[in-house]
């Protein structure tokens, strides 16, 4: 199996879904990689994927495919990445945690539940008394663009950073240590029950956050030390909709514009990357395009599935589109990609309306493959960063000998800043704040230009009712003259045409 792999899913209607609309579906199988639809000119469209569930297929199929994978790289130390991305009411709840994550029967089990049980099967399995293992778990959402802690609600607004040997990392977030599935579950079930869900007219328990379920997973051996780390990084986003289609109002709206704006921050990184405008790619646009920023650093073919053009043949050799570049500063050798498919804009253009009774799931999975070199590069940094905490400490315990402890702490702060004493994240931090703060204006400047458009938009509708008006009175004007000249004494209610005297409570003879 390829490192990249791209599924979608149709759900199965709804009961309420048939009685609203029959049987009819919007797209034709073709077999299990494609399937086809209708686009305007009612021409067939075909889309290509490593692999299309229909409707019929079982919550166990999507996870023996897509997710069986990468939970033994993450014990092998391979980060994974699972995004499941469609409309409102798609299914990607569904496709993470079944009906619900504590209760529900076999059959129905999501892939979160499944990644958990597999991961404790797997590592007690090859337990030894040599070797040694640990998982750790967060839950974040993004939520209004905060990045909340889901396992302890008074971190609302977590700082996205940047180390060179973490990578990119959520800072302050709870990290649970887990030993056994069945408590992975309860904080897992915890952690869902203090999601953002709003209600719209389109779902009624519809997710209005991004859901980020982060399990770490090391795993080592006594005899030669060596400990292999491995993330698997679960993403539920939060559903792509047309805001006009939700009867949103007020807080509503707000969600969603904040929804759509992330998810076409996810877009246009996308877009960056695969146009080769890589020189900015504007990860920092949104906090989910930040978080993930480490899983779609290539997406060479990623564009294709977002315009929906046949890429299969593409899919044979995913190696051929990576990005070089960026794996040397990453430090480690990336060997897969993800994609996009354009449920949303599918179904408005393709299907008739609210045709929404397919639903897709966007699966997607990233690997870091460690090379032997790579270990040892990531260890020297971590020995020079432990020196350089010792010196920090004794400069410190020195000064304290002889000055007052709040003298000691502006000092520290001040050698912290002039680089004199060595803070393990200062320089990212410094470097990530001010990019924060770019990236706030460049929010700000974009929320205003919506605002502009909005006002563009009534003052056009405005002129056009004041134009239509001005034509109306015209015509009256014009019919006053033409009475004037037969020599006829009227009223001016005569040429008044009836529509426009109605609504006043009375129309002329
Ligand atoms: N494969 C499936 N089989 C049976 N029912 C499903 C399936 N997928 C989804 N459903 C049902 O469809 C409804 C919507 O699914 P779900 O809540 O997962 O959508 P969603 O894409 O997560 O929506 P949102 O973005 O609003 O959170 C739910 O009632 C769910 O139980």
């Amino acid at each position: 199996m390829s490192n990249v792999t791209v599924c979608v899913r149709f759900r199965p209607l709804s009961h309420k879904e048939r009685k609203a609309n029959g049987d009819k579906i919007c797209f034709r199988k073709l077999d299990s990689e494609s399937f086809v639809v209708k686009d305007e000119r009612e021409e067939d469209v075909i889309f290509s994927f490593d692999k299309v569930f229909y409707e019929n297929a079982e919550q166990s199929d999507v996870y023996n495919f897509l997710a069986v994978p990468i939970v033994s790289d993450a014990i092998s130390g391979t980060n994974g990445t699972i995004i499941t991305y469609g409309q409102t009411g798609a299914g990607k709840t569904y496709s993470m945690e079944g009906p619900s994550i504590l209760h529900c029967n076999q059959q129905k089990t999501g892939l979160v539940q499944r990644v958990v049980n597999e991961l404790f099967e797997s590592l007690l399995k090859s337990s030894t008394s040599m070797s040694t293992w640990t998982v750790k778990l967060s839950m974040v959402e993004i939520y209004l663009e905060k990045v909340r802690d889901l396992l302890d609600l008074s971190k609302d607004n977590l700082q996205i950073k940047e180390s060179k040997t973490q990578g990119i990392y959520i800072s302050g977030a709870t990290e649970i240590s887990i030993t056994n599935s069945s408590d992975a579950l309860e904080s897992l079930s915890q952690g869902i029950a203090n999601r953002a869900v709003g209600e719209t007219q389109m779902n009624l328990a519809s997710s209005r956050s991004h859901c980020l379920y982060i399990f770490t997973v090391q795993h080592g051996s006594t005899s030669d030390e060596r400990v292999k780390s491995g993330k698997i990084i679960l993403v539920d986003l939060a559903g792509s909709e047309k805001v006009e289609k939700t009867g949103a109002e007020g807080r509503v709206l707000d969600e969603a514009k904040t929804i759509n704006k992330s998810l076409s921050a996810l877009g246009n990184v996308i877009n960056a990357l695969t146009t080769g405008k890589q020189n900015h790619v504007p990860f920092r646009d949104s906090k989910l395009t930040r978080i993930l920023q480490d899983a779609l650093v290539c997406q060479k073919f990623l564009l294709d599935y977002f315009v929906g053009r046949e890429v299969s043949s593409r899919l044979q050799d995913p190696a051929a589109f990576l990005n070089p570049t960026h794996c040397r500063v990453a430090t480690r050798e990336q060997h897969c990609c993800a994609a996009v498919l354009p449920v949303h804009q599918m179904h408005q253009k393709v299907c008739p309306p609210f045709a929404l009774e397919q639903g897709m799931t966007k699966l997607i999975k990233t690997s870091y493959k460690m090379i032997p070199e790579v270990v040892d590069n990531v260890k020297k940094p971590i020995l020079e960063t432990q020196d350089q905490d010792d010196l920090r400490d004794r400069i410190l315990s020195k000064l304290r000998l002889s000055l007052k402890e709040e003298d000691v702490d502006l000092l520290e702060e001040l050698f912290t800043l002039e680089g004199i004493i060595f803070d393990p994240s200062s320089v990212t931090d410094i470097d990530s704040a001010c990019q924060d703060v770019a990236s706030e204006e460049i929010s700000l400047l974009m929320q205003a230009v919506e605002e502009l458009k909005e006002t563009v938009e009534e003052l056009t509708d405005e002129n056009e009712r004041l134009r239509r008006d001005l034509e109306v009175a015209q015509d009256i004007a014009v019919q006053a003259q033409h009475v004037t000249a037969a020599g006829r004494t009227s009223s001016l209610l005569d040429f008044v045409p009836a529509a426009l005297l109605r609504p006043f409570g009375f129309v002329p003879d």
